[in-house]
């Protein structure tokens, strides 16, 4: 057992300092363990180790493989946590190839050690290093050689994790648009049997959405003349080629896990969370106010559909960041849903449109990043925004295009329900940014002011 004195206080300090906690606004009033299970023992030795961190009313768990080693190596020092009581060094373990392959060892093997349980559903290579994946990421990935992509999930929620639950879903349905799935790892978790990590194909080949949408943005903005269709990085084709994509995997969603319907008492309930959000966002994000009467029109006018909506699981959570161009086309990643939302909540059917609003955020958040945070690019300020909705809005629309041609709901047909899904997603990333990232805010805060002033019939081609 690694509890020593000291070490949750170090954890109290480390915890805040990392990308994937999720409790950054908050003040920890306390950490224990919920286990500790040593995967590998002597000098280095490798705890898997489950905290419960306590801040105010609530409790979340969090999964922290530390390394323990009695001194640390210069490669290592940008991992550590602090000293323990003993002298020994404490540090996050995902940084060391040492310890880290155990896990790919424990998977090939199907093995059980204490509370964990590791499988793999094909034969994988025990024998691969691993580095910590840089992206920019709510978890934690490693890489094995550059054939395994291994996922540390670290909030955790008793049961299955959703990412795990759809890629099997979706790998049953034939998708050809998600990474072939490995294998996983899993714990009790208060009595329920729980992901801890999940394993799958690394597409070496691939280049996430992001980073391709921000060479195109770039490309724009370094032509100060020349329009979205003009220059030589349009992405407009892909983006259409990723509505295709969506839709192909929205109809496997629906053949993997069913669909149903959601009555108008439903879609007033829905609107009802969206209302609920925007004030509960308003009071952390005053700027959001004056906004407020057009975001609450737009949820009230999906509130008044009295048709009932056909549901079915979806992504929950899309943006370009999770998605990759690989040379066999687009792959969609990450289907946990929003980070925030309670796992009943990540996992009940919802319209396919909800994806369809994530992916258009996205497109404005890629053209307007750019121009936050001093950014100095030619053309005036005035004259850059121009240009940042004329990319996002060739590029909203080829994809809702491609998503329709390939046999999705088509978005232009059904733009209330559009509407309050996109500025529901809006005002999400308002408290999101206002959490995480709050030099980021303005983008969301940018496309509110923009979208909101836009007709509610035509509002997506304007
Ligand atoms: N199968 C994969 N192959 C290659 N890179 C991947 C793969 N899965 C994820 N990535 C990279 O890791 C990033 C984060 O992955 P994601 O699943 O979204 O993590 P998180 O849920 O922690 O945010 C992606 O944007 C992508 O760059
Ligand atoms: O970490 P996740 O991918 O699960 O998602 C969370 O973080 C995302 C940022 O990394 C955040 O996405 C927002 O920023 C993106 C650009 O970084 C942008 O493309 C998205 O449209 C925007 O929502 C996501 O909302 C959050 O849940």
């Amino acid at each position: 057992m690694l509890l020593m004195e000291r070490l949750d206080d170090l954890l109290v300090e480390w915890l805040p300092r990392q990308r994937w906690f999720a409790g950054k606004d908050r003040r920890i009033d306390g950490i224990s363990v919920v286990s500790d299970t040593e995967l590998v023992e002597g000098d280095p030795s490798l705890h898997h180790v489950i905290i419960a961190v306590h801040q105010g009313e609530s409790t979340d768990r969090y999964q922290v493989p530390l390394g323990v080693r009695s001194e640390l190596p210069g490669r290592l020092k940008y991992a550590v946590i602090g000293q323990l009581g003993n002298g020994s060094c404490v540090y996050d373990a995902v940084h060391d190839p040492q310890l880290t392959r155990v896990w790919l060892e424990n998977m090939a093997g199907n093995v059980d050690v204490g509370p964990l349980t590791f499988r793999s559903i094909t034969g994988i290579d025990p024998g691969l290093p691993s580095f910590a994946s840089p992206a920019e990421q709510s978890n934690t990935s490693l890489i094995y050689g550059d054939a395994y992509i291994c996922k540390l999930f670290r909030r955790l929620t008793p049961g299955i994790n959703p990412d795990l639950e759809v890629s099997i879903g979706l790998a049953r349905a034939g998708s050809k648009h998600v990474p072939e799935l490995y294998g996983w790892f899993s714990s009790d978790l208060g009595g329920t049997l729980s992901t801890l990590a999940m394993m799958s194909e690394f597409l070496r080949s691939g280049t996430d959405g992001w980073q391709l949408a921000g060479t195109s943005v770039r490309d724009l903005y370094a032509e100060a003349d020349l329009r979205a269709d003009e220059v030589g990085g349009d992405f407009a084709a892909e983006a259409e080629r990723l509505g295709a994509a969506t839709a192909d995997v929205h109809r496997d969603l629906a053949a993997a896990f069913g669909t149903g319907e959601m009555t108008p008492a439903e879609i007033r309930a829905v609107a009802d969370r969206m209302h609920t959000r925007l004030c509960e966002t308003c009071e952390v994000v005053p700027q959001l106010t004056p906004y407020a009467g057009r975001l609450t029109d737009a949820f009230d006018a999906l509130a008044e559909l009295d048709e009932p909506l056909l549901v079915q699981r979806v992504h929950g959570d899309y943006h370009l960041g999770q998605v990759m161009r690989t040379d066999s086309g687009w792959m969609l990643l990450d289907f946990e849903g929003e980070p925030a939302k309670s796992l009943e909540e990540r996992r009940a059917p919802a319209h396919p449109l909800r994806d369809v609003a994530g992916m258009l955020r996205s497109f404005d958040y890629a053209a307007r990043h750019l121009l936050i945070n001093g950014q100095t690019f030619r053309g005036d300020r005035d004259q850059l925004e121009y240009r940042a909705q004329e990319w996002a809005d060739r590029n909203r629309s080829a994809f809702c295009r491609g998503y329709a041609e390939a046999g999705g709901i088509d978005p232009a047909a059904h733009e209330v329900i559009l509407r309050a899904f996109e500025f529901d997603k809006a005002v999400y990333e308002v408290m999101y940014e206002a959490r995480n990232r709050p030099s980021w805010l303005p983008i969301p805060l940018g496309s509110i002011a923009a979208l909101s002033v836009r007709p509610e019939s035509g509002y997506l081609a304007s």
